[in-house]
């Protein structure tokens, strides 16, 4: 809970399924925190122009607290909150509507837009190598598959969650052939692979991708292996405060998901580690997919800039003493 004016049930509930991963994926979780947001212009009972954006900011810094390393979730807020205008609260309420509609809208448009770039990529009779379930590669393979293309993929597991499953399951949905792989057979598999085909978190303006922990790993391997490496990212995943030198942060995650509290007394006095990302550099990355055309990963910084200028506000933050309110 956060102190302040209370949030919509919906925007407590969403930001709990963000936190558990009941909800997951960047994409995903930029969705849902734009219908969060749109939940709490709805419900809020505020009677003045301050009162509702005070609560719109209260509901933002909620879902923002959820977890750290999607950018999509942030931009999500950027995008609907940074849209809020009007001086009484009927046009600020139907602002914020407005504009989470429109959000949900470009995702859906990105990510058919993406998937047909990304579908130039893959011929005939390829097999792709995949990690962790993002849906904007999916969209890569499903429109391939569209456009009569038979494709193969071999499923990394994706430990300790096994998002691989999901992965599995949609592309058999899709017709796909699917070879299911624990993490750790991913090097002997590559010689079967044609593409590493990946999603993202966040991309970092350097070109560097931050995906689910064990892309990096799986780059180096496909690159030593000559495996060309696609990562498939709407732009909403571009990183904007790494513009000014920031990192992203990592989410360190529970251990249990690692090993059980009976396993781990068994075993001893252990010390155990869960970070749920890492980043690949941009010299192991071939292709960045995006809905605006493919970049190399040393290019995107100039799609970055055009996006968002040279820095990013955060409209979910209360502004600072003396600065006038939008
Ligand atoms: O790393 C993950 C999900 O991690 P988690 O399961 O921890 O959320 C996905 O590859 C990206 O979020 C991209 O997904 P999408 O393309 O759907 O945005």
């Amino acid at each position: 809970m956060t102190d302040g004016p209370p949030l919509a049930e919906a925007v407590d509930d969403i930001a709990d399924d963000i936190a558990t991963m009941e909800i997951r994926g960047a994409a995903t979780i930029a969705r849902a925190a734009a219908d969060a947001v749109a939940a709490q212009a709805r419900e809020t009972d505020a009677d003045s122009p301050e009162a509702f954006r005070s609560s719109m900011r209260s509901a933002g810094r909620r879902l923002y607290d959820t977890r750290p390393t999607a950018v999509s979730l942030p931009n999500a807020l950027r995008y609907t909150l940074g849209r809020m205008e009007g001086d009484d609260v009927e046009t600020l309420r139907d602002s914020v509507l407005a504009a989470a509609t429109a959000f949900t809208d470009r995702l859906d448009r990105a990510q058919r837009d993406l998937g047909r770039v990304g579908a130039n990529r893959l011929r005939d009779g390829d097999t792709v190598m995949t990690h962790c379930h993002s849906t904007d590669a999916l969209a890569c393979v499903e429109h391939a598959v569209e456009q009569g293309k038979d494709i193969s993929a071999i499923v990394k597991e994706t430990r300790p969650r096994n998002q691989g499953h999901i992965t599995a399951t949609q592309l058999r949905e899709m017709g796909v052939d699917v070879t299911l792989v624990v993490d750790s057979a991913a090097r002997r598999y590559l010689d079967d692979a044609d593409h590493v085909l990946v999603g993202a978190d966040s991309i970092a303006a350097d070109g560097g991708v931050v995906n689910k922990i064990g892309t990096s790993g799986l780059a180096v391997n496909a690159r030593e292996r000559g495996v060309p490496i696609m990562v498939a990212a709407q732009t909403i995943k571009l990183h904007p405060d790494t513009l000014t030198g920031h990192t992203v942060e990592i989410e360190m995650r529970d251990e249990t998901e690692v090993i059980d509290d009976d396993d781990r007394a068994e075993i001893g006095e252990i010390t155990v580690e869960n970070p749920a990302f890492d980043v690949t550099p941009p010299r192991y990355v071939d292709a960045i997919v995006t809905e605006s055309g493919q970049f190399p990963p040393e290019s995107i910084v100039t799609l970055m800039r055009e996006l968002f200028g040279e820095s990013a506000d955060r409209p979910w933050e209360e502004p600072t003493s003396g600065a006038a309110e939008r």
